[in-house]
């Protein structure tokens, strides 16, 4: 099911700022790979990031799901002055990519990579209420778990972004019953009745929540 319609998709990938070329490497590079771009984020969605952390004043993000490395570049482009990314993956293989294109857009000193299951890196941090920004793209399995770590140790004001939140349509399809589309259904319910935080979800591309701690 498509979202948005492909021609007007395009028009707005077209219609966002223009992109540079690291990032136009990264899309190429990434494309060679095993799995394609299909679980990178798509330029209009990066630009989006960069904009959503630089109006929070973001200056400590987490990132769950980095793969080569693309929304790390935007999240990390977007932090003030001095701000730092915490990076949770599992994969070396990926993450050797991401790490080449942090070099090169000059961010790898404000990435740190946490190799390791995202929940025992969310688990493992300090229960005060630090984190400005969090992105959150890796297992969908995981969301439920990684969006409960994460509420607590938002700042107040502080923004959760959720990416494939309506899963290709799946969300409104009652076959669609695997385990990733009862997690998205389950946490994409969690999120509307939470009153810790005021959300709203978008069509953009595969569907983005944006979860603020009130
Ligand atoms: C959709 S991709 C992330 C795409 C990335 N945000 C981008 O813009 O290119 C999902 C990533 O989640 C990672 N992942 C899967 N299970 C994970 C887990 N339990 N903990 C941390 N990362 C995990 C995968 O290795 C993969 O790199």
């Amino acid at each position: 099911m498509d979202i948005v319609n492909p021609a007007l998709e395009d028009y707005l990938l077209a219609h966002a700022s223009p992109s540079d070329d690291i990032l136009r490497d990264l899309v190429e590079e990434t494309h060679q790979l095993e799995p394609g771009t299909t679980m990178q984020i798509s330029h209009d969605e990066g630009e989006f990031l960069t904009m959503l952390v630089q109006l929070t004043k973001a200056s400590f993000a987490v990132e769950v799901g980095v793969f080569t490395g693309y929304s790390s570049i935007c999240i990390a482009r977007g932090l003030s002055e001095g701000g730092r990314l915490l990076a949770c993956d599992v994969s070396e293989e990926w993450t050797s990519v991401a790490r080449r294109y942090w070099e090169r857009a000059g961010l790898a000193d404000r990435i740190d990579l946490r190799l390791a299951p995202a929940d025992r890196t969310l688990r493992a941090l300090p229960s005060d209420e630090a984190v400005d920004f969090a992105f959150i793209d890796a297992d969908k399995t995981g969301y439920p778990t990684y969006y409960e770590e994460l509420v607590p140790r938002m700042r107040q004001g502080g923004l959760i972004v959720l990416d494939n939140v309506l899963r290709g349509g799946r969300v409104v399809d009652p076959s669609a019953q695997d385990e990733a589309d009862r997690a998205i259904r389950q946490i994409n319910d969690t999120i509307t009745a939470d009153s810790r935080v005021q959300s709203v979800m978008l069509p953009l591309r595969d569907g983005v929540t944006l979860a603020r701690k009130r």
